[in-house]
């Protein structure tokens, strides 16, 4: 029985990243949208910044210039002087890093929500990257109780090999929205109405925690990254199978030992072989063929999050 109550500051400076990866279109489209009018995005005790991360990659309608944005953070790619000669994503991260960061300091922003799309069947879900962040959790139970009965899940990365650097990482508060099915360069309207309507809860949310509400603890089930999932390739790196289409849009559905995984192209069949039942997402992701990933395996669990409210003084 736990009653902590945790105290933040006041979430003043938060910003709204889209284009991190220049060819997932809901978020580019909703960030050139409010960067022209914000009057959506505005809210009284909240100023947000929309901003186009990657502008190069937006322009070339790729994923990235020369290296993925997504996981350029690093402490060494931060501190590394360096100029014209680095990889672009590295000079692009190095200046995100100046105005919204420094990561890590009292004089980063506060909420950064990131805005991806994916190929994959996943519905709504926030990419989370601790478990700890209690006022990322009472902002996730708030979105999903205003959403209801539409979903959104919670993707807890929280692994020590898998976890990578991310754009939002700059940020105190970091949240990832990752929205599909949605094909890399296509617009759909259904996910872009979702990521908008997403957006304004979260911010709705922001607001009401700044002029002094408390919000009473809570439980939120997140799906924790397990592993990575690759598909079968041979000597030369080519694959050998697609995903199953017994596999194919279950995101979140249960796998179990013995199910069907991959198809090779002479039709056997592949099956999971692990110990016991796992949540897959990310199936099919056309950006992770290039990072040896099919899928991702995850645990579901669920967290107990604290009360939280701001200071007072
Ligand atoms: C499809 C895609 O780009 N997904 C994001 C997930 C995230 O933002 O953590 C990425 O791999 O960077
Ligand atoms: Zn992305």
């Amino acid at each position: 029985m736990s009653s902590d109550v945790c105290c933040f500051a006041e979430a003043r400076r938060v910003a709204i990243f889209g284009g991190t990866h220049g060819n997932e279109m809901s978020g580019i489209m909703l960030v050139s949208m409010w960067t022209k009018n914000d009057s959506e995005i505005r809210r009284n005790r909240v100023h947000t910044k929309p901003f186009m991360c990657n502008p190069r990659a937006v322009e070339k309608c790729a994923r990235y210039i020369d290296t993925d944005l997504n996981r350029a953070f690093t402490a060494e790619n931060l501190s590394t002087p360096g100029g014209d000669e680095l990889p672009y994503e590295v000079r692009r991260a190095k200046e995100i890093n100046q105005i919204f960061g420094p990561k890590g300091s009292p004089d980063a922003y506060d909420v950064i929500f990131d805005l991806h799309n994916t190929t994959s069947n996943m519905g709504s879900t926030f990419i989370l990257e601790s478990s700890t962040d209690h006022f990322n959790l009472q902002m996730v139970h708030y979105i999903k109780k205003s959403m209801a009965p539409e979903s959104c899940m919670v993707l807890l990365n929280e692994h020590p090999q898998l976890k990578y650097a991310t754009t939002r990482s700059v940020a105190k508060h970091a949240v990832g929205l990752e929205v599909g099915p949605q094909p890399q360069g296509v617009l759909r309207s259904n996910i872009f109405e979702s990521m908008r309507m997403i957006v304004k809860h979260a911010l709705d949310f922001i607001e009401m925690f700044n002029s002094g509400v408390e919000f009473p603890a809570c439980r939120v089930e997140v799906f924790r990254v397990h592993e990575r999932v690759d598909y079968p390739r041979d000597t030369n790196g080519n694959i050998g199978a697609m995903v199953h289409p017994h596999l194919q849009d279950c995101d979140w559905e249960p796998l179990n030992p013995g199910d069907p995984m991959f198809q090779t192209f002479d039709g056997r069949t592949i099956v999971y072989e692990g110990a016991g039942p796992v949540y897959p997402t990310f199936i099919n992701e056309a950006a992770y063929y290039e990072k040896h990933q099919a899928f991702v395996t995850t645990f579901r669990e669920t967290l107990a999050v604290n009360s939280i409210r701001k200071n007072t003084k």
